[in-house]
């Protein structure tokens, strides 16, 4: 599978996730503006996947950098990462990785210039590597929820695309379908970005998983007629009390899920969890611009005027409807994660 994001000769290449899946692109950003633009507008999206992207976008900023000492690059990179900070609110990663690549300028502050630089790439690359890594051991850990023969239903995409691959939710999946488990997976299309059409039933076809699409609206049923026999999801941000912020409708099936007696777990790395946010009340939910609700593949689709739209990138999923957190540590009831990740 072309890789999510990589450093390819000075540059960032991201696979354009807002063309898939009718066409494969890879979009080579040269300067941090075209980083932040991409994490904006979705061609790279996924907790861990921004993560990883924003990190890349320090170390081109100190590429970048005509700076001749070390205070005028620390300025010069502060903007960097304002900037990128910016991008998007909710996904904890983010600033996780931000603050990773602060910490390694300053551990660096003794080298010369070149040395920083290329120091700030290699723990770019670090980043990517322990992500693809904590991918798979939560992979080892959840898949032992899972059980030969059943069906798996899943709500947007945390998969390969939404890390630095084998993904979040996806890679617990992968692991089960790995160890020679018949799993088949449901997957919500995910509107208003329709991630779970667009991406995860392309990911998964990839790689010879069974899936199949429905509509949002259709989870309640498949699930009250004996469809599905557990849900896991990925997550954005844990906060403190075991509370997760998701794509929005999220929730809904965590409801749905408590209503049929439906196990519904999160799949996250210990860089999705933020003890510094007591609980979901807490978390900064993502405002996306309306029209990816008015309109479908770039037509409009409600009455022109007068329509009030709301679009909330995310929900909260509150901790009492988590049967588990699966993470690289093991599989957690929610209100352990504090104790755990402390
Ligand atoms: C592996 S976490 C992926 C997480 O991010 C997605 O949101 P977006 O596509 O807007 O970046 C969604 O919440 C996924 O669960």
């Amino acid at each position: 599978m072309v890789p999510t994001v990589c450093w390819h000769e000075g540059a960032i290449r991201l696979l354009d996730q807002s063309r898939l899946p009718e066409h494969v692109e890879i979009l080579e950003c040269r300067d941090v503006e075209s980083v932040a633009r991409a994490i904006r507008e979705l061609k790279v999206r996924g907790a861990p996947a921004i993560g990883v992207t924003a990190a890349m976008g320090v170390a081109l900023g100190a590429q970048l950098s005509e700076a001749e000492n070390y205070f005028q690059l620390e300025n010069d990179l502060s903007g960097v990462c304002e900037l990128l900070a910016a991008t998007r609110p909710t996904a904890v990663n983010l600033f996780w990785a931000i603050e990773r690549m602060k910490r390694t300028l300053h551990e660096l502050r003794s080298q010369p210039l070149s040395a920083i630089k290329t120091g700030l790439v290699r723990e770019s690359q670090s980043i990517l590597e322990e992500d693809i890594a904590l991918c798979k051991a939560m992979g080892r850990h959840g898949a032992r929820l899972i059980e030969d023969g059943q069906t798996i239903l899943t709500h947007c995409n945390a998969g390969a695309l939404a890390t630095a691959g084998y993904g979040t939710a996806l890679g617990v999946v992968r692991a089960a379908w790995e160890e020679g488990k018949r799993i088949q997976v449901i997957a919500d299309e995910t509107r208003p970005v329709l991630q779970g059409a667009r991406l995860t039933a392309w990911e998964l076809m990839q790689d010879g998983i069974p899936v199949t699409l429905i509509t949002d609206g259709m989870a309640g049923i498949m699930m009250r007629q004996g469809k599905v026999q557990l849900c896991i999801v990925g997550a954005d941000r844990i906060a403190a009390n075991g509370d997760v912020a998701n794509k929005i409708g999220t929730y809904s099936v965590a409801v749905l899920a408590r209503a049929h007696g439906i196990p519904f777990y999160v799949a996250a790395p210990y860089s999705t969890i933020d003890l510094k946010t007591p609980s979901g009340n807490d978390i900064a939910i993502e405002q996306r611009n309306p029209q990816e609700v008015t309109t479908m593949l770039g037509d409009r689709i409600i009455a022109p005027k007068g329509v009030s739209v709301y679009n909330p990138a995310f929900d909260v999923t509150p901790a009492e409807f988590i049967a588990g957190i699966i993470t690289e540590r093991g599989v957690f009831r929610p209100h352990e994660v504090l104790r755990h990740f402390s």
